[in-house]
């Protein structure tokens, strides 16, 4: 499947934003840790989520969907051998190492894959789970796992990698004793995973922090849990309405998370204004204008959370492409995640990559091409792109996309654009 866009027209009204793919990921894989019940509701269908609820239903587990909420029944699972096919073509799969040795104390899985944005080594998940006394043996493409039982104990992560601190709690929960994670990422994604595993009776403390204590259980309990909506493409549609000066409200704008985003977007000429919901605890409706949003941005930089998170870094780029001025964009976590650079230039933009630094010089026009989404994240790039492009963008790869977002080709179309999937 493609997706074909016809540029040029501003996005204006109203949008609901789906359920946390980041979260809903190492959420499926700590349901498993649980001989029972878990329903999680807001749960986003995209096919990230599929291959995960595939590979549970391949080990014995019972998923079903009804409308947006998941039900997990892992009581009927016996298998530790993750099924090939669908976790090689993610990267979150790597998660389930922690919550299988925790369960089953085995574990016999794929190396990840996922989108090709750096070489993204899985060392630092490995060396935790070793110090927790897992022992894995790396066969060529199979890791290979087992532990007498994960022990409590310090685990100092050299950088605060997302992945290796979910497999690090995910593994903790059933040990014995205390582990102490320090220098843990502190992604909202890993908040909701330790409030989930709180909420099934997983003792956790630090929640929200960069270290992170958990004290091991016997057992864990059924429970129902609500996913946050996802930042990431909270902030692809507000990008998306910026290329085209449109104006757009999300409903529940996860505002919080996205405090650096937001001020790259105020530079770039872009305005909001907040309305608080009536409940508490819920997230505000975020009313954005994008007429104005034609500013370059000095420089940004992505980093780590609460940092400019790199996932939007590509969305960003495509609208850059056609502010007044020059940008500058230097990426910091991934080594290889300028690739829709190269196809942005393909529509007429003006970009020079050099290592780590992307310069974009704005133009005035965009043009219709086909292209291929080179990832997930690049491909929403070329999106926008073509969204601001004149004529009409053909983009194949469209699964890339797949992967993050639920149904982008109807969430724009209902702000306006004219936008499809086709064969
Ligand atoms: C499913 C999921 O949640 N994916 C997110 C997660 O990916 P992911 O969990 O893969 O990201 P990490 O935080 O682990 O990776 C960040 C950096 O650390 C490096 N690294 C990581 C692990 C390791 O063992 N060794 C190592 O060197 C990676 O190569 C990368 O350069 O966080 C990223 C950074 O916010 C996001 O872009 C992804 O959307
Ligand atoms: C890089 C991403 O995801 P993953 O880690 O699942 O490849 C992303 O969501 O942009």
């Amino acid at each position: 499947m493609c997706i074909e866009v016809q540029g040029g027209h501003a996005l204006h009204g109203e949008i609901c934003i789906q359920g946390s793919k980041n979260a809903a990921l190492p959420i499926i894989a700590g349901a498993l840790l649980h001989d029972g019940i878990t329903v999680l509701h807001n749960c986003p269908r995209i096919l990230d989520v599929m291959y995960m609820v595939q590979i549970l239903r391949e080990m014995g587990c019972r998923a079903e969907f009804e409308g947006s909420s998941l039900r997990i029944d892992a009581s009927g699972t016996d298998s530790y051998t993750v099924p090939f096919g669908c976790a090689s073509m993610m990267r979150c799969s790597i998660v389930l190492l922690g919550s299988l040795l925790g369960r089953f104390k085995r574990a016999v899985l794929p190396y990840p894959g996922g989108c090709t944005i750096g070489a993204r080594p899985i060392d630092l998940h490995l060396d935790a789970l070793r110090k927790m006394n897992a022992s894995i043996e790396e066969e060529g493409e199979v890791l290979n796992a087992w532990t007498a039982r994960l022990t409590g104990t310090k685990v100092n992560l050299a950088f605060p990698s997302v992945g290796a601190t979910e497999n690090a709690v995910l593994a903790a929960v059933l040990a014995r004793g205390e582990t102490e994670i320090i220098n843990a990422a502190r992604e909202p994604e890993i908040q909701q995973l330790c409030e989930f595993l709180t909420a099934k009776g997983a003792r956790i403390t630090g929640t929200g922090t960069g270290h992170l204590k958990i004290r091991g259980v016997e057992s864990l309990t059924d429970s129902e849990y609500e996913l946050m909506p996802d930042r990431i493409v909270t902030g692809t549609y507000l990008l998306a309405a910026a290329a085209t000066r449109g104006s757009i409200v999300i409903e529940k704008a996860p505002v919080d998370q996205l405090d650096s985003f937001l001020d790259i977007l105020k530079e770039a000429g872009g305005r909001y204004r907040l309305e608080e919901p009536p409940g508490k605890g819920s997230h505000p409706m975020l009313i954005f204008e994008g007429k104005d949003a034609c500013l370059p941005v000095r420089e940004v930089e992505t980093a780590v959370y609460p940092g400019f998170p790199t996932d939007l870094q590509s969305p960003l780029m495509a609208v850059l492409a056609k502010a007044e001025g020059e940008s500058v964009i230097r990426e910091n976590v991934f080594e290889n995640r300028f690739q829709s650079a190269e196809l942005l230039n393909a529509m007429g933009a003006r970009i020079s990559t050099a290592g780590r630094t992307a310069r974009i010089t704005g133009v005035k026009e965009l043009y219709g091409k086909t292209v291929s989404a080179p990832d997930l994240r690049g491909g929403a790039a070329l999106v926008i792109a073509g969204l601001c492009a004149r004529g009409s963008t053909v983009i194949s790869n469209e699964h890339f996309i797949g992967r993050g977002y639920e149904d982008i080709t109807g969430d724009l179309r209902k702000l306006g654009a004219k936008i499809w999937r086709t064969d």
